[in-house]
C-alpha cells in the first residue's frame, strides 16, 4: 500500500478569527488534490472556531498537549480535550516546543505516547540543530529522538513523522531535496531495523523547514519525503500550492 501524501500547516502562534477566515475561504476555492491529507495546526484557543469554519477535507490540530489526562498543570490541554471538542490530530516535539520550552526527548515521547494510547493521530517531530549537523551528529541526534519515541509506542499507524531541520525553520534555508531525501531515507532505515519492515513502508515521513511553494516540487520528487509540515507559508493561499505539490 503506498503512503498516502500528507500536508500539514503549523500556523504556530499566528492568527485571530479573522485571518483564520480567510484561510478557510482559500482553502474551501482550494482546489486541493483529493489524494491528500491535509491538517492545519491551530492555536489551541481557537481550535473550535477552526474546526466550525475549515472545509471538511481540511483537519484541525492542536500544536501541544501534556503527558496525562488532567490534573494541576496550569496552563496546559491534554489529548481528552482535545479529543473532547472532536479533534483529531496533535502536533508534539515540534522545534519550538524542544528549544523554547525545554522539552527532552523524554517528554516528547511520553507526550506522544499518552496521545496515541488517548486516539489522537499525532505528528512527532525531530530534527538537529545547525551546530549538530554541522558536527556530523544529525543522524545521532534524529535516531535518538525516534528511539525516545519508539521505546514508548506499539502503534505507529497514527503517527506522521516530520523531519525539520532547525536550522531550516522560518530561516528560509530550506535543506535541499536530497539533503532531506538522505535524513528521510536513513530514518526509514532505522525504522525498518529497529522497530518492523511494515512501519518503515508504512510511516509517512513529511519534511519541514522553508517549504514554499517554489521548493515544494522538487522536494515532494523524492522517494521518501511523503509530504510537508509548514509554518509560514501555511498561512498564506501559497499553501494550496504546496499541497498540490505531486498534482
Ligand atoms: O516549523 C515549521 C513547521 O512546523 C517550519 O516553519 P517554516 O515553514 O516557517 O520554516
Amino acid at each position: 500500500m503506498g503512503r498516502k501524501f500528507w500536508v500539514g500547516g503549523n500556523w504556530k502562534m499566528n492568527g485571530d478569527k479573522k485571518s483564520i477566515e480567510e484561510i478557510s475561504k482559500f482553502l474551501q476555492t482550494g482546489p486541493l488534490d483529493p489524494n491528500v491529507e491535509v491538517v492545519v495546526g491551530v492555536p489551541a484557543i481557537y481550535l473550535e472556531y477552526a474546526k466550525g469554519i475549515l472545509p471538511t477535507n481540511v483537519a484541525p490540530s492542536a500544536q501541544n498537549c501534556y503527558k496525562v489526562p488532567k490534573g494541576a498543570f496550569t496552563g496546559e490541554i491534554s489529548p481528552a480535550m482535545i479529543n473532547d471538542i472532536g479533534v483529531k490530530w496533535v502536533i508534539l516535539g515540534h522545534s519550538e516546543r524542544r528549544h523554547v520550552f525545554g522539552e527532552n526527548d523524554e517528554l516528547v515521547a511520553d507526550k506522544v505516547a499518552h496521545a496515541l494510547e488517548s486516539g489522537l493521530n499525532v505528528v512527532a517531530c525531530i530534527g538537529e540543530k545547525l551546530e549538530e549537523r554541522e558536527a556530523g551528529k544529525t543522524e545521532e541526534v534524529v535516531y535518538c529522538q525516534t528511539k525516545a519515541i519508539a521505546d514508548k509506542i506499539k502503534d505507529w499507524s497514527k503517527v506522521v513523522l516530520a523531519y525539520e531541520p532547525v536550522w531550516a525553520i522560518g530561516t528560509g534555508k530550506t535543506a535541499t531535496p536530497q539533503q532531506a531525501q538522505e535524513v528521510h531515507q536513513k530514518l526509514r532505515a532505522w525504522l525498518n531495523k529497529n522497530v518492523s519492515e511494515s512501519v518503515a513502508n508504512e510511516t509517512r515521513i513529511v519534511y519541514g523547514g522553508s517549504v514554499t511553494g517554489a521548493n515544494c516540487v522538487d522536494l515532494g520528487k523524492e522517494a521518501d519525503i511523503d509530504g510537508f509540515l509548514v509554518g509560514g507559508a501555511s498561512l498564506k493561499p501559497e499553501f494550496v500550492q504546496i499541497v498540490n505539490a505531486k498534482k
